[in-house]
């Protein structure tokens, strides 16, 4: 009897591979608006879809129209605004409460005094959630914490997130895990072993979900994780994105090009 997601006469199994954005995509940027996504990175991503069977997606924090404005003319299956939104590989989308725009609104509103003080934060609205980033003010990190946990005082189906230089409010019961299971109840993902590869610290829930259900975390960096594997840098995340695909193509997929670095 096979293993589940064991394939007959020694076939590697079926990957469902998940990747971040920010940090392990693409390079971190001073400002949110401020990444480059070089040309290559477009057609590698296009080639992973494909060579994975269309059993790739990336988990983000960021709004799905963010990703799609920077992947263009690329639409992934992509869980943006870390879990709060979802669109599905046949295209379909979860839809996400009015309730829980409309909360989040106004939280981006309470922080704009906070903003208009200190005009080198950033408030990162979103569909779902917010980002208040102090990365050129490192030095107001904590004023920013408190001023988000104190917005949150009248929304309590928020939670605060730390991530790098930045805080942000996501609908509690969401997240990247949540974001990872669901996809891997449905096709193409289902029956495949989860691969997922992150950078940051809202990247755990998807180690800890990818692990859970068979498969492997790959963290990208130092930091303390639950993730069983590490990778250096962004460039060898495209190289393991072809290595796998070499592997699950039993050696015949494309043949590796060059990496962005
Ligand atoms: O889950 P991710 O795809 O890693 O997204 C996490 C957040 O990424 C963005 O902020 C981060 O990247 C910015 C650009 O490099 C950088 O300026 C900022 O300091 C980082 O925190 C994005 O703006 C957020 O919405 C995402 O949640």
């Amino acid at each position: 009897m096979l293993e589940p997601n064991a394939r007959p006469g020694g076939t590697p199994p079926l990957l469902a591979v998940f990747t971040d954005f920010d940090g392990t995509l693409v390079e971190i940027a001073e400002t949110p608006d401020g990444v480059e996504v070089p040309a290559e990175v477009t057609d590698r991503l296009g080639r992973a879809l494909s060579q994975f069977d269309h059993a790739f997606a990336v988990i983000t924090g960021r709004d799905i129209a963010d990703i799609d404005r920077y992947l263009s003319p690329l639409q992934l299956p992509v869980a943006g605004v870390h879990g709060a939104q979802r669109r599905r590989a046949d295209g379909s989308f979860d839809t996400l409460d009015q309730s829980v725009s409309t909360a989040s609104d106004a939280i981006a509103l309470a922080l704009e005094p906070l903003v208009q003080a200190h005009p080198e934060l950033i408030v990162e609205p979103k569909d779902g959630s917010v980002a208040l980033h102090y990365r050129r003010a490192p030095e107001l990190e904590e004023t920013c914490r408190r001023a988000l946990e104190e917005a949150l005082l009248e929304h309590p189906g928020f939670t605060l997130i730390p991530g790098k230089m930045v805080y942000e409010a996501r609908p509690a019961g969401l997240d990247k895990g949540t974001a990872l299971r669901a996809f891997m109840q449905e096709e193409p993902f289902a029956g495949r072993v989860p691969v997922f590869i992150g950078d940051d610290r809202t990247d755990e829930d998807a180690f800890r979900a990818a692990q859970e259900l068979g498969g492997i975390g790959i963290k990208l960096g130092p930091g303390t994780t639950a993730a069983r594997m590490r990778i250096a840098d962004i460039a060898s995340v495209y190289a393991l994105l072809q290595g796998l695909a070499d592997i699950s193509a039993g050696g015949h997929s494309d043949a590796p090009e060059d990496v962005p670095h």
